[in-house]
């Protein structure tokens, strides 16, 4: 903990156990070009459960967990010019990066080979662990936060800054975005929904596959899917086969991917943003057969992510969240874990008692 730090309060994983407790730590000061962000609301992404069990081991414990965080400014430092105070912001996956390579200069900062998460990362400034908006408050560079249109609901909002980017990106940047193209969205969870949402949107037609039959009516009545296939009916799948421009993967556990690529037509793009800890199999033939192109994708630029919120905000798009307070974290994860969500949590931060240090 570093000397002079801004006092915060947040809920840490303190091992791979999955469970958070309150936790008291220090924050850096807020220096030139930072913001000091008030957390109102902040979701609970499947990445923060791979990290928080140590399931890439990587965690670097305490973890405050928190990667889609709207709040509010309170503070700004000498030479901020995009936010005042009062203005509410977002902040997503990553707090910094090194501003200077090719990504970082051509608007893909989350390939930056420095990339500073915003929870379980090291700080450029200072080389302390990140932590993220599990907590009453966080400090990050003007030039790492987004603007919030006025007009999207906040706690709906907020997961749109890490699965909303992570689906909204690739569907861009691989043409998965025309009407009438024909999208494929695999897993209906956090990403997987909010990928349903914006294919329509883009005026594509819009399939879900998934193992879960029980998802069929809410896929296509609620999130406004056009077909639903089960992964794991065979003649379901023969039947919708070369059928799809792209697929976006979003599964966080090991699944057969042969049978999704049978799904793409000739030339098709599958997308894997789903990341399940243990590798999966791509057979050469299912590639080769139809020069079928596989890419992967982590989260957005700084500006993909602005250019995102703001269609939301264009088409009314939100997630489809259950807002808890902080004391139910620990029953959210497990659900989350067991995929009983529709479709993401929401921690009211700013309204839940974040109490004191109990280690
Ligand atoms: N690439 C990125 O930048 C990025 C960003 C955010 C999340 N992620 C990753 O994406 C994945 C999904 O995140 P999420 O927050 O949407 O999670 P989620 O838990 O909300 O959704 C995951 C979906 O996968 C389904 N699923 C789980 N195991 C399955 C299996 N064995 N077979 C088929 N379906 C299965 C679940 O039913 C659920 O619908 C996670 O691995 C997460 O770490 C990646
Ligand atoms: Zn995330
Ligand atoms: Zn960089």
């Amino acid at each position: 903990m570093e000397q002079g730090g801004k006092a915060a309060l947040g809920w840490a994983a303190r091992d791979a156990s999955g469970h958070l407790s309150p936790y008291s730590f220090s924050r850096r000061v807020q220096g030139d070009g930072d913001v000091t962000i008030q957390v109102l609301f902040c979701g609970l992404c499947h990445t923060d459960l791979h990290v928080i069990k140590n399931e890439w081991g990587n965690a670097m414990y305490p973890v405050v967990p928190g990667h889609e965080v709207v709040g509010v400014v309170t503070d700004i430092g000498a030479g901020v010019t995009k936010f005042k105070a009062g203005e509410t912001v977002g902040v997503g996956y990553f707090v910094d990066s090194c501003r200077t390579c090719e990504t970082c200069r051509t608007g893909h900062e989350s390939y930056c080979p420095q990339l500073v998460p915003t929870s379980n990362g090291v700080d450029l400034h200072d080389g302390a662990t990140t932590q993220g908006g599990f907590s009453d408050a966080i400090i990050v560079s003007q030039d790492y936060v987004v603007r919030v249109p006025e007009t999207l609901p906040l706690a709906g909002a907020a997961p749109l800054l890490c699965a909303g980017v992570t689906v909204f990106s690739p569907m861009v940047q691989y043409g998965l975005n025309s009407p009438g193209k024909h999208l494929g969205v695999v897993g209906l969870g956090g990403l997987g929904h909010v990928a349903v949402k914006f294919g329509k949107a883009f005026g594509m037609t819009v399939t879900v596959i998934s193992t879960s039959p029980s998802k069929r009516q809410e896929a296509v009545e609620q999130l406004g899917a056009d077909a639903f296939l089960v992964s794991r009916d065979a003649e379901q799948m023969k039947a919708a086969a070369a059928t799809m421009d792209g697929v976006i993967d979003t599964v966080s556990a090991g699944h057969p991917v042969a049978p999704l690529l049978e799904l793409l037509k000739p030339m098709g793009q599958m997308v894997l943003v789903g990341v399940p800890a243990k590798p999966l199999e791509v057979p050469a033939f299912s590639l080769i057969a139809g020069g079928k192109r596989v890419a992967g994708s982590a989260g957005g630029g700084v500006g993909e992510c602005q250019a995102m919120l703001d269609f939301a905000a264009e088409h009314g798009i939100v997630a489809d969240v259950e807002v808890v307070g902080m004391e139910y974290v620990n029953t959210a994860i497990e659900r989350l874990e067991r995929n009983d969500v529709r479709y993401r949590f929401v921690v009211d931060v700013a309204g839940s008692k974040l109490g004191v240090d109990d280690a």
